[in-house]
């Protein structure tokens, strides 16, 4: 605030734009500068009033036609505002001087208006500052939603509020010394009546008398919370340099002396911004309802998805369940077939139970019934078992006795060798079955010597019927069987030959499997005179025109065959014998027409064997070798094997060289009948 003699340079010191020159910059400049500086445009704003005060009105320097502003006070907090004044915010010095100007111009205009260059109002440059506090209301400003937020937010944010009075007063003049009058003196009344109160309410204020007089002036009730108390106060004094302003320069000193005296206690102006909180509220409630909504919508869309699958869900269990009762119906129905099923065999099976058991009650009467009988005839039994073992033993001590008359004669018939009169003699003393009974028993010697005279026995025509008739031949193929005596197999088998000379007993060695046992033997024996019997009993059986096919197939001329393996010439001419037997008993069924195929001998590989001896040194093997190739020379379907495997050349040469002249013509004749023999012979150049 400046107050001073008129035209002692207030305004100059004050209001001075300095846009030429910034050392002349005024304080309303440079305070403005100060603040801008220090403002926020976040937080801070600024806005300016421009004011003058004259003759107690209170006129708008940016708005000269609201000249009747009116002062309100706050009862509570004694703060002094102009609603009705002109506020423009600031946003740059540079606004703001446009502000000044536009202000000053007014305000010269109006000094014009009453022809003075003094002023001869109170000029007064109002800034209000408004600072909003963060951090204390920070929660006002998330953008969560939760109920603890909601309730922060009823908190109101804090403003903070700051006010800059720049007062270029009137000029303080005696109203006797200018001399002025009329309306002039009435306006000096009026500037010394406000300055007076200014006056008297700083002299109480630095008094600090209780009662402070700023309702005696507009000028004081626009101070009052500007000057001293909670504010701070800086007073410019200017006085003129001129002597005869003495007065003027004193009063106007003594004025600045009482001015300083007043003491200020700085206090922080704070209050709620409820419009801010308004503001913000609003715009989170926005948010919220924008949220809301979202989340409705959220919870909607969520709700038909859901709704949309458990209907999906739904009709797949009813589809399941459909499925499912329809299928247990199903297996329900079959399930019943099958029981009835089972039932049904359950009642067959126990109907045949009970019938069972019926039956066997039926038995177990009869058993009963039987048994006293049953028990009688055992008694029988065993009555006769006894009578039966009596006359075992007595048997059995006739044996005894005869087993020694027969190990006597056995041994006079070995020493006579052959004589059949002692044979007959033995057949005659101790009988057929006594002899063959013997055949069984267990002493080896005994069985030997029994088996040497059913041999022997055999040999004459006369007894085989009978010896075959006692079941003598069953019990001779018994010893081929079952025993391992290669001595017991000789003479067994000795005794086989004999009795297959006879044609009848031929057919019951094959009947009862002599062949096979035979075969066994041949094949298991190594001693000559074994092979020289089985060989002769198996040549017997070749002899035999309606067992041909039987006894091959039955494996006899393969076994007959195989006993070459053993050159004794006993056993060799015994095969020779066998072979010609059969090839023989083939020509014959061939020229009988019942036979066409190959020969039988051919096919098991026996062609080799007789060409190889048909010259050999033995004359019963060449013998019966020689009529063998005659015998197969009979049938046209050998003669191509026989040209390949070189029999012709033995027939040649037997048909000229045998020394018996019955084989000598028949192999001459067999080789004349043949068309193959003789194109071969000529092919060969054979002269005959
Ligand atoms: N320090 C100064 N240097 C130069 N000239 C000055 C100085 N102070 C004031 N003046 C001049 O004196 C004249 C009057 O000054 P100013 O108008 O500021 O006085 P005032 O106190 O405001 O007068 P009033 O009370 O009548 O309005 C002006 O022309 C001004 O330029």
């Amino acid at each position: 605030m400046a107050y001073g003699q008129t035209g002692t340079g207030k305004t100059y010191t004050l209001a001075r734009l300095g846009e030429e020159d910034t050392a002349a910059r005024g304080i309303m400049v440079r305070a403005m500068e100060d603040v801008l500086a220090d403002v926020l445009l976040e937080t801070d704003s600024v806005s300016v009033s421009y004011l003058q005060l004259y003759m107690e009105t209170i006129q708008d320097l940016l708005n000269p036609t609201n000249d009747n502003i009116s002062i309100v006070e706050d009862p509570k907090s004694g703060d002094v505002s102009l609603p009705g004044a002109t506020l423009v915010e600031i946003r740059d010095q540079q606004s703001f001087v446009e502000l000044l100007r536009l202000g000053e111009l007014h305000r010269f205009a109006a000094n014009t208006k009453l022809n003075t260059e003094s002023s001869r109002s109170h000029a007064i440059l109002m800034v209000h500052i408004k600072r909003s506090i963060k951090g204390r209301d920070s929660a006002l400003s998330s953008e969560n939603c939760s109920n603890s937020h909601m309730v922060k937010m009823l908190k109101p944010p804090i403003v903070r509020k700051g006010k800059l009075l720049v007062v270029d007063l009137a000029g303080s003049e005696r109203i006797d010394k200018s001399g002025s009058e009329g309306h002039i003196l009435e306006e000096a009344k009026s500037i010394n009546m406000s300055l007076s109160a200014l006056g008297k309410f700083i002299n109480s204020q630095a008094e600090n008398s209780g009662h402070v007089p700023f309702r005696d002036s507009k000028l004081t009730r626009l101070l009052c919370d500007s000057f001293g108390g909670t504010a701070r106060s800086s007073l410019v004094i200017t006085i003129g340099p001129s002597p005869r302003h003495r007065g003027e320069t004193t009063s106007t000193i003594m004025f600045g002396q009482r001015a300083m005296q007043v003491e200020n206690v700085l206090k922080l102006k704070e209050e709620f911004d409820y419009k801010s909180l308004s503001r913000r509220q609003n715009s989170q409630l926005d948010k919220l309802i924008v949220e809301h909504e979202r989340q409705q919508k959220a919870f909607e869309d969520e709700i038909e998805r859901l709704t949309i699958g458990e209907q999906s869900q739904i009709s797949d269990a009813k589809r399941n369940y459909a499925d499912a009762l329809e299928s247990s119906q199903v297996s329900a129905v079959e399930e019943v077939a099958d029981l009835k099923e089972i039932l049904q065999k359950e009642s067959l099976l126990r109907k045949n139970a009970e019938e069972e058991v019926n039956n066997l009650k039926n038995l177990v009467a009869l058993w009963k019934t039987s048994e006293e009988s049953k028990n009688s005839e055992i008694l029988k039994l065993r009555k006769m078992l006894k009578e039966e073992v009596s006359q075992k033993e007595k048997l059995e001590g006739e044996i005894a006795i005869l087993q020694s008359q027969l190990l006597q004669l056995s041994s006079h018939a070995d020493e006579v060798n052959g004589e059949k009169a002692s044979i007959a003699k033995l057949f005659d003393q101790v009988g057929l079955h006594k002899i063959l009974s013997l055949l069984e028993a267990g002493d080896a010697d005994v069985q030997i010597h029994a088996l040497k005279d059913v041999a022997n026995l055999a040999a004459e025509e006369a007894n085989q019927d009978k010896i075959v008739e006692a079941g003598g031949l069953t019990s001779l193929l018994m010893l081929l069987r079952t025993s391992e005596d290669e001595a017991i197999h000789r003479v067994a088998a000795g005794a086989i030959a004999n009795l297959a000379m006879n044609e009848t007993n031929q057919e019951l060695i094959m009947t009862q499997g002599g062949i096979s046992l035979l075969s066994m033997t041949a094949t298991n024996a190594e001693d000559p005179q074994t092979l020289r019997m089985v060989a002769g009993a198996i040549a017997n059986l070749c002899g035999n025109d309606k067992l041909q096919t039987k006894l091959r197939g039955e494996g006899g001329i393969k076994a007959l065959l195989g006993m070459v393996r053993c050159r004794h010439p006993d056993v060799l001419a015994q095969v020779a014998r066998g072979v010609a037997n059969f090839a023989k008993c083939e020509s014959r069924a061939s020229s009988q027409g019942t036979k066409k195929e190959r020969s039988l001998l051919i096919e098991d590989g026996a062609l080799p064997w007789i060409v190889q001896n048909a010259n050999n040194e033995a004359s019963p093997i060449r013998r019966h070798i020689e009529l063998a190739l005659c015998h197969l020379a009979q049938l046209e379907v050998n003669t191509k094997d026989m040209i390949s495997g070189g029999a012709l050349w033995e027939l040649v040469r037997i048909s000229q060289d045998c020394s018996r002249e019955d084989i000598r013509t028949l192999a001459h004749r067999t080789l004349i009948s043949s068309p193959i023999f003789v194109a071969e012979m000529r092919r060969l150049r054979i002269n005959y």
